[in-house]
């Protein structure tokens, strides 16, 4: 039987150089979008002449700089085209940053180390997907890293993640499909990520900035070893920081991805050149948002180190709704066990025993400082862990299986990374057992596993 989809009929859009075509598609219905004639690409990633691509659950824009032709079918929520949008100047920061990179290559320094940051929905991430596209079409290799707890771009809502990004962004599926299919199917290419757990920053501050830290050592040990990786530099996606907690924040991420305190146990030669070369952030774009810029530009504007550039939003950016980022998580976590359309998984349910594993949680409720006994400080048990024991409380929960090993201490749990995600879909106290949906079947790898605050139903 052929499909509604099929039936449709197609239509032409015809754009002239520097148009773009953008669209909005609800996630229950599909639409197709195939470039017929010229050049044209999705946040920086170009389209194939006769390929036709499908879209569900996106709000996207198709560019083009010379013009081209496009054949649409399906029933859009919105579409329409566009002649004003700020890619001209989101090119010149891509050549300004490729002109650090060429400079990197040649005095075997660091490439530039770039911070996006800005409000809500004004398109952080969209500008980071053409960024490291743009790099990655000039032969770079930049590590793209998402501080974007809320969308989980890379893998799991909840996480940090560092991605080296050496293939093409997928233009149906956007940044994280590979990285997810390839992460529930335990491959090497797996996201390197840290489970924070919560889906604001503001959450809990102090575990936020622990889980970056870490993750910014990891960075740093990479950059160390990868020439390529070292020479292209990252950028960093973040979340909406522009409140007294956002500013607090934003100087720790700048901070903290430096070379300062390398560990003690790397080669000589590797520790003396990250300590000549300080890591550190240095260019900040300012995405959408006056204020922030200005008050950015006091802060660091002065400083030789770090540049604060400032850049307009597309007028194209759509405003997402609570409801719209809520599908936009549960999608996340549904491809994370079952896949995407183009690479179909199948998890395996399993009953775990209660000895076998070893759930925590970080902190307990946080209480303000006034409802504390004299002399305790409320931030202390913002990062202290504390030990599940009833497991009707996991019932739903999404869990990070920690990648520690037996033999190391459990306080050292949040200073170790992820190596996989499981949900537990069932749980017996009587019989001290619990259901859990795993991408890959046997034993679990780790036996520490560290939940969140997100649930998820299985529909
Ligand atoms: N030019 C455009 N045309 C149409 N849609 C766009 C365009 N640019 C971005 N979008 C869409 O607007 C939405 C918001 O953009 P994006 O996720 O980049 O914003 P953000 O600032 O990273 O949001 P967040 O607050 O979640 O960090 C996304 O669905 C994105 O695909």
């Amino acid at each position: 039987m052929q499909d509604k989809e099929d039936l449709e009929p197609t239509r032409e859009v015809t754009l002239g150089p520097d148009h773009e075509f953008r669209f909005e598609v609800e996630f229950n219905t599909k639409v197709s979008i195939k470039l017929q004639k010229g050049t044209a690409e999705i946040f920086g990633t170009e389209l194939a002449v006769g390929v036709t691509y499908t879209f569900s659950g996106r709000k996207a824009a198709v560019y083009t700089w010379h013009g081209c032709t496009l054949e649409v079918k399906g029933q859009f929520l919105v579409e329409y085209t566009a002649n004003e949008t700020p890619m001209t100047s989101y090119l010149n920061t891509h050549l300004a940053l490729e002109q650090i990179r060429q400079n990197a290559k040649q005095n075997q320094d660091l490439g530039p180390r770039v911070l996006v940051i800005g409000p809500h929905d004004v398109g952080k991430t969209s500008l980071c997907k053409i960024l490291v596209s743009y790099s990655l079409r000039q032969g770079g290799s930049p590590i793209y890293v998402s501080l974007d707890t809320t969308e989980g771009s890379i893998t799991m809502p909840g996480t940090v993640t560092a991605t080296c990004i050496s293939n093409i962004i997928d233009v149906e599926e956007g940044f994280g499909s590979s990285a997810t299919t390839a992460a529930s199917m335990g491959s090497s290419t797996m996201p390197l990520a840290y489970y924070y757990g919560f889906e604001s920053p503001a959450e809990n501050v102090k575990l936020y900035k622990l889980v970056t830290s870490q993750l910014s050592e990891a960075i740093r040990s990479r950059m160390a070893v990868d020439e390529e990786c070292r020479n292209s530099g990252f950028i960093i996606d973040t979340a909406g920081l522009i409140d007294n907690v956002g500013y607090d924040i934003i100087q720790h991420i700048i901070q903290d991805f430096n070379g300062n305190n390398i560990s003690s146990s790397y080669h000589t030669h590797i520790l003396t050149f990250f300590k000549k070369k300080k890591k550190k952030v240095n260019v900040l774009i300012v995405l959408g948002h006056e204020r922030l810029y200005s008050d950015m530009n006091r802060i660091y504007g002065s400083s030789q180190k770090v540049s604060v550039v400032k850049l307009s939003k597309s007028g194209g950016v759509v405003e997402r709704d609570r409801q719209f980022k809520i599908r936009l998580q549960r999608t996340k976590i549904h491809e994370y066990f079952y896949g995407t359309p183009k690479c179909e998984l199948s998890p395996y349910s399993m009953l775990v025993n209660h000895d076998d594993i070893k759930i925590w949680r970080v902190g307990d409720v946080i209480a303000p400082s006034s409802a504390l006994p004299l002399g305790m400080d409320s931030s202390s048990n913002e990062t202290q862990l504390v030990k599940v024991d009833n497991y009707d409380m996991c019932l739903h929960s999404i869990l990070a299986i920690i990648n520690i090993d037996q033999t190391e201490s459990e306080n050292r749990i949040l200073e170790n990374n992820v190596a996989g995600f499981i949900y537990v879909s069932d749980v017996d106290e009587e019989k001290r057992k619990v259901t859990i949906l795993s991408p890959s079947p046997g034993r679990l790898p780790k036996k520490h596993l560290l939940m969140g605050s997100f649930k998820w139903m299985e529909t």
